[in-house]
């Protein structure tokens, strides 16, 4: 073990984290900045799954490739891109932003921060105590005075088809530290995963087939989908909806997997990846030892406080709580519970309702999510669907950007297209998507919008910059204004 004060104390401390990953990491900084002493836990790398097999590689990769499709949609810098993607030196990127995958320099950040690492499994061994089993068996107890914040994140989740384990598939795992480029690769599942992975290996060389059994990224509005759909067809992959896998078979390890679909049809590949969704790192965890289920998701109210454990104790952040499965909207919920906790230890009063300090509430309202597509769609809050059957009086607003001039001058013939979702009743914004390529730089501007419920009448003050991308805005307002008046003319 990493951890010193275990040779010094009692192993107790104000705050055990389990998980060092990004998630963990937040909440244990968070504390040790209130004066309280901490204690994290980490049974493979600290950083976690996101900085080593999720969000990190996978940007490393992609940024190349995305970097080479927006050159050549500008006339003069397209004709100086000749060559293919230097694979090699894609990967090289890629080694340098997981740091090899070795977390030395992040360990020592957790310690820079003054809390104490320990390395091995943890589990709860009743309330407020957690063991520590090492890979060679050793084992510790600690104890919090204050507090337990589980953050140990989720895996892949693979279905149950039959020739599954025969076919090795890749997951998030192989996808993000592969060193070779698979000639042909499957990627079964159409969420966030599936179709950046499937940006990613086609842009790198693989002909990559999609296959999805609904639509793509069916949690943003339909025609971001839609859109990622057609650029990906346009990139050379092909795109499969509507269809289900049945079977796989891989008889020769070293040969190929040939994938049946429902369809009747196979694909033959080098390689499957599933990316068809996530379970939580809760199975062995000993949730048991609290009364809880273990391999659920932990439900929590708004504080990130698990709901019931007796005691005020058990905290659950991150992925572990199925709120929003994105390193940002976890680390925000590890700053926002690392002050409940300090709150909770000094006796002070929360301030826990609607938007206060110790309230998750953006994780209801105001979520921002950007996929590094080709184009890239992002969108925060609600979509026009949602926002109707949450029972919002609304009113949706379309724009293509090629009606922004500093969006064509970006991209020659930019495609893409914009929406804002608007709460008739407050005249603010519910949700607001935008799918083309740069918009994922656009995105915090909406988030602020719907976050801060900023009245429209005042964001038609807020004046976008000539020419850039972001002169949808005037559009979008525009439209939402001509139509209210013209409404109002006609009583
Ligand atoms: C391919 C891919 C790309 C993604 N891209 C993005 C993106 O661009 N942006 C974004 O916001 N999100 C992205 N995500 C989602 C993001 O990775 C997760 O939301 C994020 O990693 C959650 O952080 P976490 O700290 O909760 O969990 P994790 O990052 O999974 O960390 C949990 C840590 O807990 C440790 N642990 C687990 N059990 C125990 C135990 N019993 N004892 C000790 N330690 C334990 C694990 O080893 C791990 O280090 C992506 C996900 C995938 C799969
Ligand atoms: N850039 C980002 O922010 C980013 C990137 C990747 C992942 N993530 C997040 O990580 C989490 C996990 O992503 P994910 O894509 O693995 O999960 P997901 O739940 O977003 O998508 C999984 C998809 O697989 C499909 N699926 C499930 N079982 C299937 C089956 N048996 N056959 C065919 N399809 C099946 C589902 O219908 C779904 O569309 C998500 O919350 C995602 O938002 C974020």
């Amino acid at each position: 073990m990493d951890g010193t004060r275990e040779d010094q104390g009692n192993g107790t401390y104000d705050v055990v984290v389990l998980g060092a990953g990004p998630v963990g990491q937040n909440v244990a900084d968070r504390a040790r900045a209130a004066g309280l002493t901490v204690a994290v836990v980490e049974r493979e790398l600290v950083g976690g799954e996101c900085s080593y097999w999720a969000c990190v590689p996978s940007k490393a990769l992609l940024r190349p490739v995305i970097a080479v499709a927006d050159a050549r949609r500008v006339d003069g810098a397209r004709q100086a891109v000749t060559g293919r993607l230097d694979t090699a030196a894609v990967f090289a990127r890629r080694n340098y932003f997981v740091s090899g995958w070795d977390d030395t320099g992040q360990a020592e950040w957790v310690k820079s921060v003054g809390a104490d690492l320990f390395r091995g499994h943890g589990r709860l061994d009743g309330p407020r105590r957690v063991t520590v089993t090492r890979d060679d068996g050793a084992r510790h107890t600690l104890t919090a005075r204050h507090a337990v914040a589980v953050a140990t994140g989720s895996r892949p989740l693979l279905p149950g088809i039959e020739g599954i384990e025969e076919a090795r598939p890749w997951t998030n795992r192989q996808g993000t530290d592969s060193g070779t480029v698979p000639g042909r690769l499957a990627i079964v599942g159409g969420g966030g995963v599936g179709i950046e992975m499937a940006t990613l290996w086609q842009g790198l060389g693989s002909q990559v087939t999609l296959i999805v059994r609904h639509g793509l990224i069916p949690r943003m509005e339909p025609f971001a989908g839609e859109l990622v759909a057609r650029g990906l067809t346009e990139a050379g992959a092909d795109v499969r909806t509507g269809v289900q896998v049945t079977g796989l078979r891989r008889p020769d390890p070293a040969g190929p997997v040939t994938v049946t679909l429902d369809d009747g049809s196979e694909v033959e590949v080098d390689e499957v990846m599933f990316a068809t969704g996530r379970t939580p790192a809760t199975d062995d965890i000993g949730l048991d030892s609290v009364g809880l289920a273990p391999g659920t998701w932990l439900d929590v109210d708004t504080t990130c406080l698990v709901r019931g454990v007796d005691g005020a104790w058990l905290y659950a952040l991150g992925d572990v709580n199925h709120r929003a499965l994105l390193t940002h909207q976890g680390k925000y919920q590890a700053r926002t519970a690392g002050d409940a906790i300090a709150a909770r230890a000094a006796g002070r009063p929360l301030d826990d309702g609607p938007w206060g300090d110790h309230a998750t509430t953006a994780d209801q309202h105001a979520v921002p999510q950007v996929f590094f597509t080709d184009p890239e769609a992002a969108a925060v809050g609600l979509t026009s669907e949602q926002a109707v059957r949450a029972g919002h009086r609304v009113k949706t607003v379309d724009t293509d950007f090629n009606a922004a001039q500093g969006a064509d001058l970006h991209a020659d013939h930019y495609q893409g297209h914009a929406r804002m979702v608007v709460d008739l009743d407050r005249e603010v914004l519910l949700g607001v998507t935008f799918v083309g390529p740069g918009v994922s730089e656009l995105l915090h501007s909406a988030t602020i919008a719907v976050a801060g419920e900023v009245p429209l009448k005042r964001l038609r003050h807020a004046v976008a910059c000539f020419p850039t991308v972001s002169e949808i805005w005037l559009v979008l307002l525009a439209a939402y204004f001509r139509d209210r008046d013209r409404d109002r003319d006609r009583g």
